[in-house]
């Protein structure tokens, strides 16, 4: 089943054009990582698809309703921001808000208990939120977006922050749950992650989608060169391609 179908999306922000012509979609299972030099607009293309900024084309997304909306896709902005001083319990449990029951129902228990358990954050349930490490504050906002049990998620840069174990974590948390059928688009920076993890790339640059298909097929010399200014180094690991940038 298709979950997020962008069409022709065009976007200007303070008269320069952002995004021209970006089409993409994504079905149940997949787990698409975006990539893209800083600037390119991931960020840009997440918040458009959700509604959230102005645009011209087509988002599935923003022509639902807020109440539909909520209940199809889970979001992990950019900026993770905590604006109380609530309980990790607390905090996740805002995720359950567009169900019915607001929290409270044993529906809202469970998928804030598998939330919390899939983020490894046992330990900091009664902990106030604000109070944790930035890294540990990250997983639990992803947390909260998982509360919300979405078929769809979409996440800003979930890996940044994160040491190298909870990187994997996270992306194997993603590459799980598109596995268990829910479809998952996440911007990456680190091509070996994504390269590892994420069924599809979609790379975006020069305000368009320069590339679009398997890893091997996206991150090719040509098109890291002309989309980063990079060579890379690659290495094949009994876990996969691993990705080393260099200079050009
Ligand atoms: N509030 C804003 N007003 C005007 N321009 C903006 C605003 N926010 C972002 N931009 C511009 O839009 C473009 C795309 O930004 P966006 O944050 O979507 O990029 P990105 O690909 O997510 O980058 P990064 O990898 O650095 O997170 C950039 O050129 C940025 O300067």
């Amino acid at each position: 089943m298709m979950l997020l179908s962008l069409k022709n999306i065009h976007v200007t922000r303070r008269n320069r054009v952002i995004l021209d012509q970006v089409s993409l979609s994504l079905k149940e299972g997949e787990f698409i990582g975006l990539i893209g030099p800083n600037g390119a607009g991931k960020s840009t293309l997440m918040e458009v698809a959700l509604g959230l900024l102005s645009f011209t084309g087509q988002s599935n997304l923003a022509q639902m309703g807020a109440a539909e909306r909520a209940r199809t896709a889970a979001y992990l902005p950019q900026a993770r921001e905590i604006a109380w001083p609530v309980s990790v319990e607390d905090l996740v449990a805002l995720g359950r808000i567009p169900w019915p029951g607001s929290g409270r129902s044993q529906n809202d228990a469970e998928a804030i208990d598998i939330a919390i358990n899939r983020l490894g954050l046992q330990n900091f349930r009664k902990r106030t939120a604000l109070r944790l490490s930035g890294g540990e504050q990250n997983r639990a906002l992803i947390a909260r977006a998982l509360a919300q049990d979405t078929p769809l998620l979409l996440a800003d840069e979930p890996a940044a922050g994160l040491d190298p174990a909870q990187q994997l974590a996270c992306m194997g948390l993603f590459r799980d749950l598109a596995r268990e059928g829910r479809g998952v688009l996440a911007s990456v920076h680190d091509l070996g992650l994504a390269a590892r993890y994420c069924t599809r790339l979609v790379l975006l640059a020069e305000k368009h989608v320069l590339a679009d298909g398997v890893p091997e097929d996206v991150l090719t010399d040509a098109m890291l060169h002309r989309a980063f200014g990079i060579r890379v180094r690659r290495v094949q690991t009994p876990d996969g391609l691993a990705i080393l940038p260099l200079p050009a």
